[in-house]
């Protein structure tokens, strides 16, 4: 991790929180940080065991006075800088049943430390400079990632891929931002044109390289929300069933009866190392039955939301129209052949009932996942703030290039300035804290 500047220094009180999760297990760890962790710990154990090494010590309410034995338990202190917060803290290793995980709360509490809230760890290792805020939303992304491609995104931001980018990008500002000064104090008839043509070029191709990263296709964004590939198409053309196929779940109703699914059904699957849901939907067809109606508006959604339409018809039925970039698949080809094409688009046939094909349409729907998150160059955006602050910079520059009249110029620049400090934590970030922190898990 890189830090965020020089590390700024805040008497926090010490907090405590489990950092394991509960339930039955043979271990339970329990984090303590903040000024007078050294007293906490003393209260505890008594003789405080070298720093950064594991020792085994017999845990009471009072050490001093051998008052309430609570546990014996492995007990490690580290105090900081060298921390995750930043601060002097510890780990309990206890065992982990629920009576000696709230006894030790309780003599937490006695001693002088408080709950912590949700994320308030990682929050403190922010406001001591140990982790920028893209590094911090990386420790929470890391931690709920579920695929391959999660934890890669998330583990390259917490290495620092995103705060090096967007400092960066802070930097080559700077230098612009200080050039633009310097002319702004300079009388017009001595400033050599070359000058501001440089500046210029500058601004130009910082702009160029953020709007790159904003239109990368959202895939980083992808890779951490899911992407979503909805099964569309007439009724009764086996959607639920290749539903139930692919999420090798029984989790759609299959019948003869057209109209059959009403709701859509969402499964959350795996395909290449990527998360996607997989969405069943209403057969598409005229109906005067309302709730059908509503059915087939939220399947039309879905064609137009989702990032790929699974467009599935039957063998034995008439031809659709083929919708524009969806994956054209023809089931049932038990009963009838499936044609190639359909209207010079290739079409996958399936047959769910034998099986035919199914390989090579999970093969397809892979590659779409694949293609749908992966890309080459710099570290993709990941969140919808970075986008924002991105988009700002990015109009902010735009401006800047617009005029003629420097103070302007130097006006829109400061603004770009801060809209990429906000992305790193550096500047004005204190109203977006809570949010962002509070989404985290207590404890971490
Ligand atoms: N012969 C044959 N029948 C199939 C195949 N796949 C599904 N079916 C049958 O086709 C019928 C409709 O399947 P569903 O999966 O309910 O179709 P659907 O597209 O979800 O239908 P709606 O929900 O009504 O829109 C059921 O009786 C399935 O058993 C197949 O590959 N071959
Ligand atoms: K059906
Ligand atoms: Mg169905």
């Amino acid at each position: 991790m890189t830090s965020a500047g020089s590390p700024r220094h805040h008497e926090l009180p010490p907090i405590f929180a489990l950092a394991t999760g509960a339930g039955r297990a043979a271990i339970a760890i329990m984090r303590i940080s903040g000024v007078g962790s050294h007293a906490v710990l003393r209260q505890l154990v008594g003789d405080m065991p070298s720093p950064r090494r594991t020792s085994l010590r017999r845990l009471w309410r009072n050490a001093e006075e051998h008052d309430d034995h609570l546990d014996d338990a492995i007990v490690i202190w580290t105090p900081g800088p060298n921390s995750y917060t930043g601060e002097d803290s510890f780990e309990l290793h206890l065992h982990a049943g629920p009576a000696i995980i709230s006894a030790v709360a309780d003599a937490l509490v006695a001693a002088g430390a408080r709950p912590a809230e949700p994320g308030e760890f990682t929050r403190r290792a922010f406001m001591h400079g140990r982790v920028d805020l893209t590094e911090a939303e990386g420790i929470a992304d890391l931690i709920e990632a579920e695929t391959e491609a999660q934890r890669r995104q998330a583990l390259a931001q917490v290495d620092g891929a995103l705060s090096g980018l967007y400092k960066g990008w802070a930097a080559r500002l700077r230098a612009i931002l200080a050039q633009q000064e310097a002319l702004i104090d300079f009388p017009d008839e001595e400033l050599p044109p070359e000058v501001e043509d440089a500046l210029l070029s500058e601004i130009r191709a910082l702009d160029r390289d953020i709007s790159h990263h904003l239109t990368d296709g959202e895939r980083g964004e992808r890779i951490r929300r899911g992407l979503v590939f909805a099964i569309v198409g007439p009724p009764n053309a086996g959607k639920s069933s290749l539903l139930n196929l692919l999420s090798e779940r029984d989790a759609a109703i299959v019948s003869p009866i057209a109209g059959t699914t009403r709701d859509t059904i969402e499964i959350t699957t795996t395909l290449a190392g990527v998360k996607v849901t997989l969405v069943d939907t209403a057969g598409l067809r005229e109906t005067s039955d309302p709730i059908e109606a509503e059915g087939v508006r939220r399947a039309m959604f879905h064609v137009e939301h989702s990032d790929c339409v699974i467009q599935m018809f039957p063998a034995d039925q008439p031809l659709p129209r083929p919708i524009a970039r969806a994956l054209i698949v023809c089931n049932k080809t038990d009963l009838t052949p499936a044609p190639s094409t359909l209207e010079g688009v290739p079409v996958a046939g399936i047959s769910v009932q034998t099986g035919a094909g199914i390989h090579s349409l999970r093969k397809k729907l892979e590659e779409k996942a694949v293609a749908l998150t992966q890309g080459s160059g710099p570290p993709p955006l990941t969140r919808a703030r970075h986008r924002a602050a991105a988009e700002t910079a990015h109009e902010c520059l735009e401006a800047a290039l617009a005029t003629d009249w420097p103070e302007i110029r130097g006006e829109e620049l400061r603004q770009a300035m801060r809209a990429i400090g906000r992305l790193t934590g550096e500047i004005g970030v204190e109203d977006i804290l809570d949010t962002i922190f509070g989404q985290f898990c207590i404890g971490k």
